[in-house]
């Protein structure tokens, strides 16, 4: 489904991305793991064509991603959460999801401003799908709520509705579960791994809770200083000398064990 070949991003003098190639297939969930700075969400911003590498190709079901405005990747079925929530503070739950659904909506600036009657069903269908996604994440009950004020457990589900509600075949999940609680990570992973099931979705989750990590993903990429410097199943990585010299030293404040 997705090719990452030979990707590199240079800031200045920092190279933040170092020829890094992988591959995702449909219906997998892999996790990209490495040190603060390794480049993980410089990846993801590559993927949604927040940047623009330096070298290298992004191949999206056969269509190179890096040639695509950032606008188009939405309609490509490719979804992304933020690390530190995108949600508007003052705009209902309901609301902030529906924002997710806005490549979906197909009604012109004329239509829209005469609420004509096309526009009033796409509406109600938005609405409804907005409504099931709630309901589903066990949001219905804030739906009128602002986001601001509600627990941060609650806004890191906001946030992974208003992804899903574009019906996303790939979903890039940048850090989901930092901040929660024990018992939050393991309903957070839980519910997602049904979620992957019903919406039948290929996943890419950034996070640096090794336990979550571990514990979800049929496959982990571990980047350091850029470079990719292991691959392969959870029990595989977690060995791999590599991988622990990265994370020594760190390891300690970051595995969230
Ligand atoms: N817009 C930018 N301008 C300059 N340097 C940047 C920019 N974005 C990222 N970097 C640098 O690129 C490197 C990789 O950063 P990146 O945020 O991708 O790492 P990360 O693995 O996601 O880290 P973390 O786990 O802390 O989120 C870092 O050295 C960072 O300072």
């Amino acid at each position: 489904m997705l090719e990452v070949h030979d990707l590199t991003v240079r800031f200045g003098g920092i190279t933040a991305l170092d020829g890094v190639g992988f591959g995702v297939a449909g219906g997998e969930m892999v996790g990209l793991i490495g040190p603060n700075g390794a480049g993980k969400t410089t990846l993801f911003n590559c993927l949604t064509r927040r940047y623009d590498p330096d070298a290298g190709s992004v191949t999206y079901e056969g269509t190179d991603l890096t040639t695509l405005p950032p606008h188009a990747i939405a309609g490509l079925g490719i979804a992304r959460t933020f690390q530190n929530l995108g949600l508007f503070p003052r705009l209902s739950v309901r609301d902030n999801v529906l924002v997710g659904a806005h490549h979906r909506a197909r009604a012109g600036f004329l239509s829209a401003g005469l609420r004509l009657p096309g526009v009033r069903r796409e509406e109600r269908e938005l609405r409804a799908d907005a409504d099931a996604v709630l309901e589903r994440l066990d949001l219905a009950g804030v739906a009128g709520h602002p986001a601001t004020g509600l627990p941060f457990g609650t806004l890191k589900r906001v946030e992974l509705a208003r992804a899903l509600i574009g019906r996303p075949r790939l979903l890039l999940l940048d850090e989901p579960v930092n901040g929660l609680n024990a018992a939050e990570v393991e309903e957070f992973a839980g519910t997602l791994g049904a979620i992957r099931d019903e919406y039948d979705l290929t996943v890419i989750v950034v996070e640096h809770h090794m336990g979550f990590v571990m514990g979800t993903c049929d496959r982990i990429v571990c980047l350091d200083f850029g470079r990719k410097i292991a691959e392969g199943p959870p029990e595989q990585v977690q060995r791999d000398p590599a991988v622990i010299e990265a994370y020594l030293g760190t390891a300690g404040e970051e595995a969230g064990a």
